[in-house]
């Protein structure tokens, strides 16, 4: 039966049953290809997000495109090169490999919700997935960013791609949004075995140094809450080690531009460590869920090398939580939590059906 009444009720409510219920994990998002033209395409898109760069717009897009775009894909290119896989780039292979376990997990636990991933720049673009997921008659999707630490940088920007899309869509669908998880339980729980799984194969450091990725202090200033929960994370997490104030540090990364960031920036402490005698430093990155450019090649790489060279001995990389089945664990208890209330396992009503189709053909629609 075809009915063209804006009552039309859409595909998949006309079949048996399907799941309504989706899970959207979105992360940041990466270029297709190690190239200078893949990254450029990326960057253009990423910098040109309002949420990033919350500097006069004339005069950002003036240096963004005037010098940033000119000069700093090549480099990129160079550095993602120096980390790419042969299934892709590293953020991208861990987040989709996270979602395909995310859903076996769910589904052992009988929910009949459907898990997908998205990139809030470059593709599988959240629009695309959202479509697709309508395409599949899911009614209600629950987005969870690959953000531990809430920033209006991050996690509200994919709040904004989320309605944006909704802007253009007639048939919404019920969102909801997880905003922060720093002081989950679970994902404390998840980065201390981890880390003392790593310890008790290569030894103790004389630090650990907590790395997050920066943002500019002006954040700070303007509400966000970021800089405070990284804190908590660290501590939280130093609590969990049962490391004392002087066993670990905090420290923020990958500042992009002149103005100043929260501090202390990453490469120089690792120089000051290095300076200061200490022997060994392991560094881990609580706020980043997957390995990636910023931490294979920022931190791996770049920090191993300033940490060297200011005199520092042994520098010990301790990877992302990437599908760590104790954090992949951790994702489901924290989805569910969030599902609480929305039934996932779910028959269309045919009764309701019948009835809009009754008043969609009284009103005129064809059969
Ligand atoms: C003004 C610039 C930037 C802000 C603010 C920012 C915040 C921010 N970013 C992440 C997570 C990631 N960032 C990644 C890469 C990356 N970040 C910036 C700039 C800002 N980030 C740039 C220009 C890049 C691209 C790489 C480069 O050219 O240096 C990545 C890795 C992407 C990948 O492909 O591997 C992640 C992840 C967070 C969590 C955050 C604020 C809290
Ligand atoms: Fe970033
Ligand atoms: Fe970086």
């Amino acid at each position: 039966m075809l009915l063209t009444s804006p009552f039309q009720p859409e595909p998949p409510y006309t079949h048996g049953q399907v799941p309504r219920t989706a899970v959207l994990l979105c992360n940041l998002g990466t270029p297709d290809a190690p190239t200078p033209q893949a990254v450029r395409r990326y960057l253009a898109e990423f910098l040109s997000d309002p949420r990033v760069v919350e500097i006069p717009r004339l005069l950002w897009l003036l240096i963004l495109h005037g010098i940033i775009l000119r000069t700093r894909p090549a480099k990129s290119a160079a550095k993602y090169a120096s980390v790419w896989t042969k299934e892709g780039s590293p953020l991208k292979v861990w987040t989709e490999k996270q979602a395909k376990l995310l859903q076996g997990w769910l589904g052992q636990r009988n929910h009949q919700v459907k898990v997908r991933w998205a990139m809030r720049y470059g593709s599988t673009s959240i629009a695309s997935q959202l479509d697709a997921m309508k395409a599949e008659g899911v009614t209600r999707v629950l987005i969870v960013p690959a953000y531990p630490q809430y920033s209006a940088t991050t996690t509200a920007s994919l709040c904004d791609a989320v309605y944006t899309w909704a802007t253009k869509t007639r048939a919404i669908p019920e969102f909801r949004f997880i905003n922060r998880y720093h002081d989950d339980a679970g994902y404390i729980a998840a980065l201390a075995s981890s880390i003392q799984r790593y310890w008790k194969v290569n030894g103790k450091p004389d630090k650990l140094l907590m790395s997050f990725h920066g943002v500019p202090e002006r954040t700070l200033q303007l509400g966000d809450m970021y800089h405070c929960e990284c804190h908590k994370t660290a501590r939280l997490l130093a609590e969990a080690l049962n490391l004392g104030k002087d066993q670990y540090q905090v420290s923020f990364q990958s500042r992009l531009g002149r103005a100043k960031w929260l501090e202390p920036y990453t490469e120089p402490t690792l120089i000051a460590m290095g300076k200061a005698g200490v022997k060994r430093v392991d560094v881990v990155c609580p706020g980043f869920s997957s390995d990636c450019l910023e931490t294979l090649e920022e931190i791996n790489m770049e920090g191993r090398e300033a940490f060297k060279q200011a005199g520092g001995k042994e520098f010990h990389y301790i990877p992302c939580l990437n599908d760590d089945p104790e954090w992949i664990t951790a994702l489901c208890n924290l989805t569910q939590k969030h599902l609480q209330g929305w039934p996932t396992l779910e028959v269309p009503d045919a009764a309701v059906l019948q009835t809009s189709r009754k008043a969609a053909v009284k009103m005129g629609a064809k059969q």
